[in-house]
């Protein structure tokens, strides 16, 4: 892979509010070329008509990322609609706050979902092809709370965090050389949607 993200084909994950979608314009401002997944067409088409107004290119891509075979199809369509991929950025993400003694545990499962199984089906989608061309890069979005555990409150979403960033680690020692694996421990952003509030 040549240095520098110009001309370079990137998907992010969670790409239609927040960071994804900050990221998606910064890096297509650098001359990236930007594929930006979620769940919320009309939001990721709002992003993909900025970029191509301030002359940037990039498209949208209609996903789930707790669906292990649409997540492969996107990959797929990105490699048919761009020629490759180069970068994924596994961004999708969920942060409800709750104490663990309310037990809402379908909220335990959206973040394992989310945050962890859609980081390892992203993984998953795009791995096989960064080996075969000998180059890409993966970058995960952990948190400082995959360092320091975030109680009360967060307790899950940390585990989902830590988790993520051990993955990050273990991807690294295992294909590091020939794949760029990166964790983003992120601190608190001000994009971020708080979806549940004590
Ligand atoms: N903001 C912060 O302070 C920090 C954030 N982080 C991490 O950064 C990432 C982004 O956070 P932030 O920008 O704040 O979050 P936002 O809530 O602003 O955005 C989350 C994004 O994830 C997408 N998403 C959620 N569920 C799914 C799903 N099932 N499939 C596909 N996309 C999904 C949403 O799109 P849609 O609803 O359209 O699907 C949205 O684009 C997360 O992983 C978060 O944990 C880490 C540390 C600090
Ligand atoms: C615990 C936090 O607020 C952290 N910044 C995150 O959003 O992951």
């Amino acid at each position: 892979m040549t240095k520098g993200i110009k001309g370079k084909v990137v998907l992010i994950t969670g790409g239609s509010t927040g960071i994804g979608a900050e990221t998606a314009r910064l890096l297509a401002e650098r001359g990236a070329k930007v594929a930006i997944a979620a769940r919320r067409k009309d939001r990721l088409d709002e992003v993909v008509a900025d970029i191509a107004s301030s002359g940037g290119t990039a498209r949208s891509y209609a996903l789930d990322v707790t669906d292990k075979s649409a997540v492969q199809s996107v990959v797929a369509a990105i490699i048919a609609d761009f020629g490759r991929l180069d970068v994924l950025i596994n961004n999708a993400g969920l942060m409800p706050i709750r104490p663990m003694a309310e037990v809402n545990t379908d909220e335990w499962d959206q973040m394992i979902d989310v945050n962890l199984k859609g980081t390892l089906y992203g993984i998953a989608a795009a791995l096989p092809g960064f080996l075969e061309q000998g180059s890409g890069h993966i970058i995960n979005l952990s948190s400082v709370a995959g360092i320091k555990v975030f109680a009360p409150g967060g307790t899950v979403y940390s585990g989902t965090k830590f988790a993520v960033s051990a993955i990050s680690e273990g991807l690294r020692h295992e294909v590091g050389e020939k794949v760029r694996v990166t964790s983003i421990d992120a601190d608190f952003s001000h994009l971020r949607q708080f979806r549940v509030i004590l």
